[in-house]
């Protein structure tokens, strides 16, 4: 697997970032300071053109404003770049995402409140709508927002067995928004996204696999990388117009309802997740993870 520092270039703004300071302190210092991680990192295969995309945020991957503004900023490099697909998982070991930070939900002022699900909901449309083929290689635990990404790509790989995946949010006593429920019912159908959503269940990965919430389930990181790539290799043939136009067809639902949607998803987030009861309950959810 081989960085194409062109197309990495392109797409990291932090890359440039952190080349452009280690080589100008140099001239002043014997020791550059280590330069950030960056939240998300792409490998771009040069022969196949595809992208593994990886999402580095220890300990557990959980979605904050700048990771998932990384995240965004990569999928549009990657659209500009005529990506051939993307493949998304996570340098944990254990958890591909934990899901939405709950620190950005927990006592934040509005403002932040607010960009913080707008970058969501962009970033969101941006995987959910894009041109290229995605496969999530989900590579740990994939609770909530972990789970709405990979329903995002087209395909997921899933480690087994003993990693879970779900939409747990009734269990944490608040509510899957529309589009969340979209992208379940797009993979599950309505019967069994009702009972997994109304329960907030959290399926291991043989229980996913049977339920078709996952495509395939293997036992290492690696396999699943290959699975991926195998699933994205058999579009090499098929026009890239026919089947971009087709993927958005087949998403209208979903990609319409944003469009139409976002202030007042914007708004009910807001509203929701600024009541007192919901606040104290994210506030002894994030004590008892703490806790463990
Ligand atoms: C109709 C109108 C609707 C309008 C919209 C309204 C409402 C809003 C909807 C909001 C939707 C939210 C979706 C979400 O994604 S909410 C997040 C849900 N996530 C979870 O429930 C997962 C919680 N985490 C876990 O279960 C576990 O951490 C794990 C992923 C299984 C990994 O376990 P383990 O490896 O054992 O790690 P720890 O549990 O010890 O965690 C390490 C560390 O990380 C902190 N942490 C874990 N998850 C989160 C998180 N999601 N956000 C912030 N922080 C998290 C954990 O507290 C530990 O911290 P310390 O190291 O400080 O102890």
């Amino acid at each position: 697997m081989a960085v194409v520092f062109r197309t990495c270039k392109s797409l990291s703004k932090n890359a440039i970032f952190t080349r452009g300071i280690s080589s100008s302190l140099r001239l002043h210092s014997q020791k550059p300071p280590t330069p950030p991680e960056p939240l998300v990192n792409v490998d771009v295969d040069d022969k196949s053109g595809v992208a593994v995309v990886t999402l580095n945020r220890p300990p557990v991957n959980s979605l904050n404003t700048p990771l998932l503004s990384e995240l965004k900023n990569i999928i549009k490099g990657l659209e500009d770049n005529k990506s051939r697909g993307m493949i998304l998982t996570s340098s944990s070991e254990t958890v591909f995402s934990a899901g939405l930070d709950l620190m950005e939900m927990y006592n934040a002022p509005k403002d932040k409140l607010s960009a913080f699900w707008t970058t969501l909901q962009s970033t969101w449309l941006a995987l959910y709508r894009s041109s290229f083929p995605t496969v999530a290689a989900i590579n740990g635990h994939a609770p909530a927002g972990g789970c709405l990404l990979s329903l995002s790509c087209e395909y997921r790989v899933m480690v087994g067995p003993k990693f879970s995946i779900g939409l747990n949010e009734t269990q944490l006593g608040i509510v899957a928004p529309p589009w969340f429920v979209i992208c379940m019912r797009d993979v599950l159908g309505h019967r069994q996204t009702e009972m997994a959503l109304t329960s907030g269940r959290m399926f291991s990965a043989p229980e996913a696999l049977k339920l078709g919430l996952i495509d395939a389930m293997v036992t290492n990181k690696a396999e699943a990388i290959t699975e991926a790539q195998k699933f994205i290799a058999q579009f090499a043939k098929i026009p890239p117009l026919a089947r971009k136009l087709t993927k958005e067809s087949v998403r209208q639902e979903g990609i319409k309802y944003m469009e139409d949607n976002m202030i007042d998803d914007l708004q009910m987030f807001m509203d929701l997740v600024t009541q007192e009861k919901i606040q104290k309950g994210i506030g002894l959810y994030l004590a008892s993870l703490k806790k463990k």
